[in-house]
């Protein structure tokens, strides 16, 4: 008989009837900061309440898993996995706890924990947690929640403004059939101090937003004043790839001279626009230091998190206009929060409130008033969907694959992946498979290697570079990014195109993992290694005006391969080819938004590289984040 397992159930057993934490500690239901935080806090506060350490723990440990907060009714029957609800029960009630009322008194009590005000009256004291109703909260993430609030419910209560609308139809002067909503957007986003415009890839979201830029510079020219007009984006990518589509899309209307002047092409990364204060969580702009502009133009918003929108929000002048463009159903921000999700939640049927539709019917000469809905919010009237891509027209497999996933309808989407052999691939592993095909997807990089074998110059190489990715769904593990990355280095050393894989080396490409404000340089940028005029190795990063920067290796610090990267870090980026492997098990990241960020990228060829249950998975799954603006924003969604 083996007793070594029942030794593990005593030990475990006793382990969690003396601290629970512990126990949750050890079978990674907490990170050892969730338990360390709280149980120094609540030790120097001398709070004994376990039911309160307890939920202190889970708060933490919410937050480092993106949600905003815990909500402890939901908490109470789906804890996180690997406990059960029994479990999680059994342990409050030795605590005294016997309900959700109960946990919420105890909370309600402790010094550790402060209550949010009712309404608009009240202060909030600064204790570590904040209950808002069963929703608990790292104090400076209620706040982040609330600034965020108060500036939508300021700009939705607005005033509106009312736009030229013979401007409007001078820069859509074609007629449809259907309603045009490139042109809703504009009067809609024209009309309101704060805007967000969604849709999927090639829906025109930079056309349109060209164009309102268009109107609101004419607007302001006839009125004889100057706008300051800001773009911008959450990485260095997005911003260099939002200056290229501003540029074509400005080149492509027919604007006259000074409004084409008007139109900036150039754009930041939010970080550099905020004056990152390396070091420091505080920005140089902030409200006692706004920034100097009249309009603010965010691309790729899915990737901004709670604390960025609310320190953007903090450092906007009261006058300035924010505009944000992004897709709604991409994965969320890597840190806390799912911002454009939460306020685009209810978008897709929601429309307008009748006499804002109406009022949009005058703006634009067309019907949104048959979209009318008397149970959309408030904050609908700040949104629209751009619902046609002119990217992927009727015979594009990428585009029928993408929204098949992103509606969660597995059937289809297998289907798609065996119909569309033009521009969809499917690669599954064979049963006795263990590793991934790494000879197979090296082969992309082909045109690559041959443009370093014969020295091409930076641009071409990058060009090169950025036309394939390998795309994976998990970091750890033989499918996950960073074996995959050795693998690939390993073969490319191998097939005799890389001399010492563990040293830098020509074509050697890398991705940063951290801000660098001395080389001007942010997390997501990618290098590629190259040597200069003296041949000295050096890495070459592309700068927001499309020049390139060669650093010495040694300057670097924060650095991975990124021959794959993950399908997070590839948000705000496209390619010609993408190659999007799985793993060979289910795992909790495989959701829908994630398989549809994948394919997204890709723009000509996609190949996907796993077995069809894993993307019955995904389907299924979607990203669930906890935060308080679904509930405030979308009340009846
Ligand atoms: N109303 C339209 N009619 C025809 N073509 C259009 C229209 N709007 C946009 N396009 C074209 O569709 C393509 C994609 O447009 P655009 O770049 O504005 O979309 P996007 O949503 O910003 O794309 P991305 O997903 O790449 O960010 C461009 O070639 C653009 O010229």
């Amino acid at each position: 008989m083996d007793f070594s397992n029942q030794l593990d159930l005593l030990a475990e057993a006793e382990l969690s009837s003396i601290n629970p934490l512990l126990a949750w500690q050890t079978l990674g239901v907490l990170r050892p900061i969730d338990r360390q935080w709280i149980e120094q806090l609540a030790d120097h506060a001398g709070e004994n309440q376990g039911a309160v350490r307890i939920a202190g723990a889970l708060c933490s440990a919410y937050l480092g898993a993106g949600h905003i907060c815990v909500d402890l009714a939901s908490l109470w029957y789906t804890p996180p996995e690997g406990i059960t609800a029994r479990e999680l029960q059994q342990t409050l009630a030795a605590n005294a706890v016997y309900s959700i009322a109960d946990w919420c008194h105890v909370l309600q009590q402790s010094a550790l924990v402060s209550l949010a005000p009712v309404g608009n009256t009240g202060t909030l004291l600064e204790n570590p947690m904040v209950l808002n109703q069963t929703r608990l909260y790292l104090y400076r993430y209620f706040q982040y929640e609330q600034q965020v609030l108060d500036y939508l419910k300021k700009q939705t209560s607005a005033p509106p403004f009312t736009p030229d609308a013979a401007l409007i139809e001078r820069l859509f002067p074609d007629k449809n059939e259907t309603v045009d909503w490139q042109k809703v957007a504009v009067a809609n986003a024209a009309s309101l101090p704060f805007s967000v415009i969604s849709g999927g890839p090639g829906t025109g979201k930079t056309t349109t937003v060209t164009k309102l830029l268009a109107l609101l510079v004419s607007q302001s020219i006839a009125q004889g004043k100057a706008l300051r007009i800001q773009l911008a984006a959450p990485t260095g990518k997005a911003a260099a790839r939002l200056t290229e589509s501003i540029a074509k899309a400005k080149s492509s209307l027919p604007l006259a001279a000074d409004l084409q002047a008007a139109i900036p092409e150039q754009a930041s990364t939010l970080h550099r626009l905020l004056g990152s204060d390396f070091g420091r969580s505080r920005f140089k702009h902030n409200k006692d230091n706004p920034l100097h502009l009249d309009v603010l133009l965010v691309d790729e918003v899915s990737m901004v998190d709670l604390p960025m929108m609310a320190k953007l929000i903090d450092a906007l002048p009261t006058h300035a206009r924010l505009i944000l463009l992004g897709d709604k159903d991409q994965l969320a921000s890597v840190e806390a929060g799912s911002v454009l999700g939460d306020l685009s939640l209810g978008i897709e049927n929601a429309y307008f409130q009748a006499d804002w539709a109406q009022r949009l019917s005058q703006l634009t000469g067309e019907n949104v008033s048959q979209f009318a809905n008397p149970k959309a919010p408030l904050i609908s009237r700040s949104l629209t969907l751009l619902r046609t891509s002119y990217r992927f027209d009727a015979n594009s497999g990428i585009g029928h694959l993408a929204k098949a996933m992103n509606a969660g309808n597995a059937q289809d989407a297998l289907y798609q992946l065996q119909n569309n052999p033009n521009d969809v691939h499917w690669q599954i592993p064979p049963e006795q498979q263990t590793k991934p095909n790494i000879a197979a997807l090296a082969k992309g990089y082909d045109e690559y290697w041959q443009a370093v074998r014969e020295q091409q110059d930076i641009g071409t190489l990058y060009e090169a570079f950025s036309r394939y990715q390998i795309l994976t769904a998990v970091r750890q593990g033989e499918f996950g990014v960073e074996q995959v990355n050795k693998q690939l280095e390993l073969y490319f050393y191998q097939r005799g195109r890389v001399k010492d894989p563990h040293v830098w080396y020509p074509g050697k490409a890398v991705m940063l993992t951290r801000n660098d404000a001395s080389l001007g340089l942010f997390n997501g940028d990618i290098g590629l290694c190259m040597p200069d005029e003296s041949q000295r190795l050096r890495v070459w990063f592309m700068q927001p005006d499309g020049s390139f920067t060669g650093l010495l290796p040694s300057r670097l610090s924060a650095f991975e391969v990124v021959f794959a990267m993950t399908v997070h870090k590839s948000q705000g980026s496209e390619f010609e080819r993408v190659a999007l492997l799985l793993p060979l098990t289910p795992s909790p990241v495989l959701t829908r938004e994630l398989i549809y960020t994948g394919i997204t990228r890709a723009k000509q060829d996609f190949t996907l590289w796993g077995a069809a249950h894993l993307v019955q998975v995904a389907a299924q799954s979607r990203i669930q984040r906890n935060s308080g603006l679904p509930e405030e924003l979308w009340p009846n969604a």
